[in-house]
């Protein structure tokens, strides 16, 4: 059953960008955002996330095509699109001699926005950083930096924020530490775009995934949906015989007997209306094939996405 559309924030329609070198780096891209989602961008190296990050934000022009934010065209209404949109980027730039204060009002301003000292008090204690509101940028952690990076990100208010690989480089801790800092931000109402390489960060905390490959969205989708649809599942039974041969009654069934006959791998789609799984069993034991042990695996994102970009080769 297709879900029903929520209103869409941005919308992303025949998006192309060619490189003055002549590299297409985006080709007719279209997505929807909706308004209060998190998104994940999946794809490889040079897929062209930033790229489409960039344009969306109004850093790189665009070839053909048009990004609509909130209703405004992100071109004729530069300034305004942009005041919504918060942005941390991927590269770590904080070496700066300023107080952690300093750099967020400054941000703050930066967008016109009138200073509102509780505002960034909030925003502070919310990335466990107003401790460190007086000390200079430079000497923060890796990780702190990066809390200051989303909070310059967030200083002027903005509902929708890009994430340009978050995690990349941070301990696990510090990862799910985001992961959470990103949780609250969706429940405070702001839209969230990240880009990630880490496909378990995009299983833990996406709504939905988009994945994109050499410069085309391949895919958009619901995660749980996506999941359900393409992530295979695995019956694996331990056996208490070494099995060289399947009985004649499983053919047609997808079998795969492993570790020297020891264990009979099954597998089905959790979709179809009959599994097998009944038949099988019941054929095994009819069959004289005993079994000490049986779990069942589904197939993780990391698989189903690789399966998709290998697909598009
Ligand atoms: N300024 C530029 N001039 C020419 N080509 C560029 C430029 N910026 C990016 N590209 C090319 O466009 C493609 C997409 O790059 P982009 O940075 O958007 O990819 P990405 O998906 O973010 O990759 P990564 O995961 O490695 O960060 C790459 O092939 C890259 O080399």
């Amino acid at each position: 059953m297709q879900k029903k559309q929520k209103p869409s924030i941005v919308s992303v329609v025949n998006l192309s960008k060619s490189y003055p070198s002549g590299f297409q780096a985006l080709k007719k891209v279209n997505l929807e955002i909706e308004d209060g989602e998190i998104i994940a961008l999946l794809g490889p190296n040079g897929a062209g996330k930033t790229t489409l990050i960039s344009v969306i934000c109004g850093i790189v022009n665009p070839s053909d095509g048009s990004v609509i934010v909130d209703g405004k065209d992100i071109i004729a209404d530069f300034k305004e699109t942009r005041s919504r949109i918060g942005l941390v980027p991927q590269e770590l730039s904080v070496h700066s001699f300023e107080s952690v204060w300093t750099t967020v009002s400054f941000t703050r301003g930066l967008f016109g926005k009138a200073p509102n000292p509780s505002y960034l008090e909030k925003l502070l204690k919310s990335l466990s950083l107003w401790e460190k509101k007086d000390d200079m940028i430079m000497t923060l952690s890796g990780g702190m930096k990066r809390r200051v990076l989303i909070a310059k990100a967030l200083s002027h208010e903005p509902k929708i924020l890009f994430l340009d690989e978050p995690t990349a480089g941070v301990d696990v801790e510090l990862r799910k530490d985001m992961w959470n800092i990103v949780r609250d931000l969706r429940k405070q109402g702001v839209t969230i775009i990240l880009t990630t390489h880490y496909i378990e960060e995009a299983e833990e905390i996406a709504d939905r995934i988009a994945v994109i490959n050499k410069g085309e969205i391949i895919l958009v989708e619901d995660k749980k949906l996506l999941m359900q649809k393409l992530g295979k599942k695995q019956l694996s039974l331990d056996l208490t015989i070494e099995v060289k041969k399947l009985p004649a009654a499983l053919k047609g069934y997808e079998l795969e007997l492993v570790s020297g006959g020891k264990q009979l791998i099954y597998t089905y789609d959790p979709q179809a209306k009959e599994n097998g799984i009944t038949n099988l069993l019941d054929v095994l034991r009819k069959s004289k094939i005993p079994f000490k042990d049986l779990n069942t695996t589904q197939s993780s994102l990391e698989e189903i996405f690789v399966q998709l970009v290998k697909e598009e080769k």
